[in-house]
C-alpha cells in the first residue's frame, strides 16, 4: 500500500515578516492537491497566525516547537490547545537542534508527541543518530530507543495520527545527505520497531520522513525508495522554487 506523501519544510530561524508572506503568496496556488501529497511549512511560531490566515487549499501550517503541558506557568511557552486555536495542522517535537540545545529529550519529546495529538495536532516526531553512533554501527539500537521512547503511553490509534521523521544528525545542514539506501535501512528498520510496538497495520501506514541535506538534486532518489514517504527539509524549503520542486517530485 503506498502511504500519501508528505513534504515539510522546516525554517528554522530563518526569514522575516515580509519573506515569509512573500513565500507564501508564491506557492499558495502552486502546490499540487493535498489528497495527493500533503505539503506543509513549519514556521516560527511569530509568522503562525499570519501565515495560517493565507494558507491556500493545498498547504498546511506547522509550528517547530511547543510545551507538554496544557497549560501552566511556563514563561515564554506555547501549548498545543494554543496552536490549535489558530489553525495549526503539525508540530515537529524532537528535532536534534532542540535536543541539542534546548534540553529536548525522549521524555519531553513523549509528552508533547502525546500533548499535539490530544488536540489533532499531528506530530512530525524527530529521530536520528550522530556520526559518532553511525561510525560505530549502533544507529538501529539508538533510533530504536528513541522511538520506544516517543510512543510509550501512545495507543495504535493515536501513533497512526503522528508522522515519524527519521534526520541524522550528521547530515543536517551540512551537504552531507545519507545515501537513499542508507535511509531507506534505517527507515524499515524504525518501521520494524513499530510493528514490535503495535502492529504490522500501523508499521505499514505511519508515514516516515527522511530528514538531512535534501534538495532539489536527491530527493528524486530519496522519495523512490520503498519505505521513505517523503521529507522534512530544512534549507531547501526556504526558497519558494526549491520547496515547489521538493512537492512536485513527490507526485512522481
Ligand atoms: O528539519 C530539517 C532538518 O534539520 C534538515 O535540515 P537541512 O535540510 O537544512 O539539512
Amino acid at each position: 500500500m503506498r502511504r500519501k506523501p508528505l513534504i515539510a519544510g522546516n525554517w528554522k530561524m530563518y526569514k522575516t515578516k515580509d519573506d515569509a508572506l512573500a513565500f507564501i503568496y508564491a506557492v499558495n496556488v502552486e502546490v499540487p492537491d493535498k489528497d495527493v501529497v500533503e505539503s506543509v511549512i513549519c514556521a516560527p511560531a511569530i509568522f503562525l497566525k499570519d501565515l495560517v490566515k493565507r494558507e491556500g487549499e493545498n498547504l498546511r501550517i506547522g509550528a517547530q516547537n511547543m510545551h507538554y503541558a496544557e497549560e501552566g506557568a511556563y514563561t515564554g511557552e506555547i501549548s498545543a490547545a494554543m496552536l490549535k486555536s489558530y489553525g495549526v495542522d503539525y508540530v515537529i517535537v524532537g528535532h536534534s537542534e532542540r535536543r541539542a540545545y534546548f534540553n529536548e529529550t525522549d521524555e519531553t519529546v513523549n509528552l508533547k508527541l502525546i500533548s499535539a495529538v490530544n488536540v489533532d495536532i499531528t506530530p512530525i516526531v524527530c529521530v536520528g543518530e550522530s556520526l559518532e553512533i553511525r561510525e560505530a554501527g549502533t544507529t538501529n539500537q539508538v533510533v530504536k530507543k528513541q522511538i520506544e521512547k516517543a510512543y510509550l503511553n501512545v495507543s495504535a490509534q493515536d501513533a497512526l495520527k503522528t508522522v515519524v521523521a527519521y534526520e541524522p544528525i550528521w547530515a543536517i545542514g551540512t551537504g552531507v545527505t545519507a545515501t537513499p539506501e542508507q535511509a531507506n535501512e534505517t527507515i524499515i528498520a524504525i518501521r520494524s520497531v513499530i510493528k514490535k510496538l503495535y502492529n504490522e497495520e500501523v508499521s505499514e501506514q505511519i508515514r516516515i520522513l527522511y530528514g538531512g541535506s535534501v534538495n532539489t538534486k536527491n530527493v528524486d532518489s530519496l522519495l523512490s525508495m520503498s519505505d521513505i514517504d517523503g521529507a522534512l527539509v530544512g534549507g531547501a524549503s526556504l526558497d519558494p522554487n526549491s520547496f515547489l520542486t521538493l512537492v512536485r517530485a513527490a507526485l512522481k
